[in-house]
């Protein structure tokens, strides 16, 4: 235990519940928790509230005067007049909405429509399709449903009405800025899109501002606002310009922050804001980190082992190219694709080579998420910065720089979300314009030692790409 003043900080992501317990006035990490969410694209959120509490089990939040929730963006928690759970949350990573978002984009009128008015363009990952969805599916869940929060506002409720402090449902202008309700420019709901989704008038969380205090527990903890995840991350890490992040979790993210709003028709580039009153252009695609898993299941070796085998084999696994759809993708809008591997031959049929080409193709995908941000949002790339749970691969940080073409820093392994979330946190308490500075320790940023090499992988990817989805 310890006297300092502490904050905590939440992410509650798609895989697991992670807590971080920090040093208000320096950031330091003093404790850390978990919990492991169920494997599946639609949870209840009784199982995130059983996480939260596995991970704050045995007085992790003692001493804590603040805290906050960064959470999995987009997911559609519908509630009904008592505040119960209509049916279980349809997570991002859901494509059972494709359909209903193709229909959104054509009644507003197309992409820029949308583009104009929200700033993003509906996907299955976009709250809106989920809702229009259940309206279309399930009209009896829609029916019983008065309101309609997102992941993180519903823990942060949770956490507060189990503290005896819930005054009502609260977001942030971050993760309101994914629903397709939301317009990151104006910082207002469009509670006419709300209507065009859902078919009817759905009530909706009051937006707090950045360093609010949303409530307090009977013990005396304050709870901020929270926001989503990336915008979390964006707060952790401290982004400056030319820092564009990559965050390889379950979704593969590139975002960097950005002084205004972007309005890409092509759908690309999601114009979110941020936790500070800034914004955050952000590409995501559907598969990351559970590629790498899915390749050392396939290739029988645990994740060190596919480190080993990719390390092994030259760049361009031997003319192997994967694309990595292997749960469907959302950019490019691929929702029903799958996995493809190209270019197999007898020479190049190696263990090796199909290691190093999950690896390759997993962050190919995310190389033409780095070049939306740069091209179409128009955000200068001076370095990536990489994180989530696959940063911790040894071949990804190792390919990272040549198929990327950008320079590469690897911060100090850590729960930026969660570190993000207790920024926000210490914010809260001490008041004022901006976060407290924290410092976050970053390895050296290594420059690409091949970089024509990794220009051939990322044409030879576009070739494959257009000529498997043309
Ligand atoms: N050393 C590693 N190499 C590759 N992947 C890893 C490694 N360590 C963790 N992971 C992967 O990271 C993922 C979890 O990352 P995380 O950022 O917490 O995801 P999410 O936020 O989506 O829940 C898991 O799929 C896990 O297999
Ligand atoms: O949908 C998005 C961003 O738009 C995802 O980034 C989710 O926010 C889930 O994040 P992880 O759980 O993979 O970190």
């Amino acid at each position: 235990m310890t006297d300092r003043p502490l904050v905590a900080g939440v992410d509650t992501s798609t895989q697991s519940c992670k807590v971080v317990v920090c040093d208000a006035t320096t950031g330091e990490v003093v404790r850390t928790g978990r919990g492991t969410h169920p494997d599946a694209t639609e949870v209840e959120p009784a199982r995130w509230w059983d996480a939260w509490q596995a991970a704050t089990a045995g007085g992790l939040l003692d001493g804590v005067g603040a805290l906050a929730v960064g959470g999995q963006q987009h997911g559609m928690v519908l509630l009904d007049e008592r505040d119960e759970v209509v049916r279980p949350a349809l997570l991002w990573n859901d494509t059972r909405s494709a359909g209903t978002a193709r229909d959104l984009v054509d009644e507003l009128g197309g992409p820029q429509a949308w583009a104009d008015a929200v700033g993003i363009v509906p996907l299955a990952a976009i709250t809106a399709a989920k809702v229009r969805w259940v309206r279309d599916t399930e009209p009896a869940s829609m029916e019983r449903a008065t309101r309609v929060v997102l992941p993180h506002d519903w823990l942060t409720g949770r956490i507060l009405t189990d503290g005896g402090g819930f005054e009502g449902w609260t977001t942030d202008a971050g993760d309101a800025s994914g629903t397709g309700w939301f317009d990151a420019a104006t910082r207002e709901y469009r509670p006419d899109l709300l209507r065009l989704a859902a078919g009817r008038d759905l009530g909706l969380p009051r937006v707090a501002g950045p360093a609010e205090v949303v409530g307090r527990t009977r013990d005396g903890m304050a709870l901020a606002p929270g926001t989503g995840d990336n915008m979390g991350a964006a707060l952790g890490l401290g982004l400056g310009r030319g820092d564009v992040v990559v965050s390889l979790g379950t979704s593969g993210t590139a975002f960097a922050r950005h002084d205004r709003p972007t309005a890409d028709p092509s759908g690309f580039v999601q114009s979110f804001a941020d936790a500070e009153g800034g914004f955050l252009p952000l590409v995501c695609t559907l598969n990351a980190a559970r590629v790498l898993t899915s390749g050392a299941a396939m290739l029988g070796v645990d994740l060190a082992g596919l480190d080993d085998l990719a390390l092994a084999a030259d760049p361009g696994a031997g003319g192997l190219t994967l694309l990595p759809f292997l749960d469907g993708e959302r950019t490019p809008n691929l929702p029903d694709a799958t996995g493809s591997l190209h270019g197999l031959t007898r020479a190049n049929a190696t263990p090796e080579n199909l290691a190093r080409a999950v690896v390759e193709g997993m962050l190919l995908g995310l190389a033409s998420a780095v070049d939306a941000v740069r091209d179409r949002a128009g955000c200068p790339v001076e370095r990536v910065l990489l994180i989530g749970g696959a940063a911790a691969s040894r071949a990804v940080r190792t390919v990272a720089p040549d198929v990327l073409g950008a320079p590469v820093a690897v911060p100090e392994p850590g729960e930026y979300v969660a570190v993000g979330a207790a920024r926000q946190a210490a914010w809260a308490l001490a008041g004022g314009d901006a976060p407290p500075a924290w410092p976050v320790a970053v390895e050296a940023t290594v420059e690409p030692r091949e970089p024509e090499r990794g220009a051939e992988l990322r044409a030879r990817y576009a070739d494959v790409l257009r000529a498997a989805h043309p």
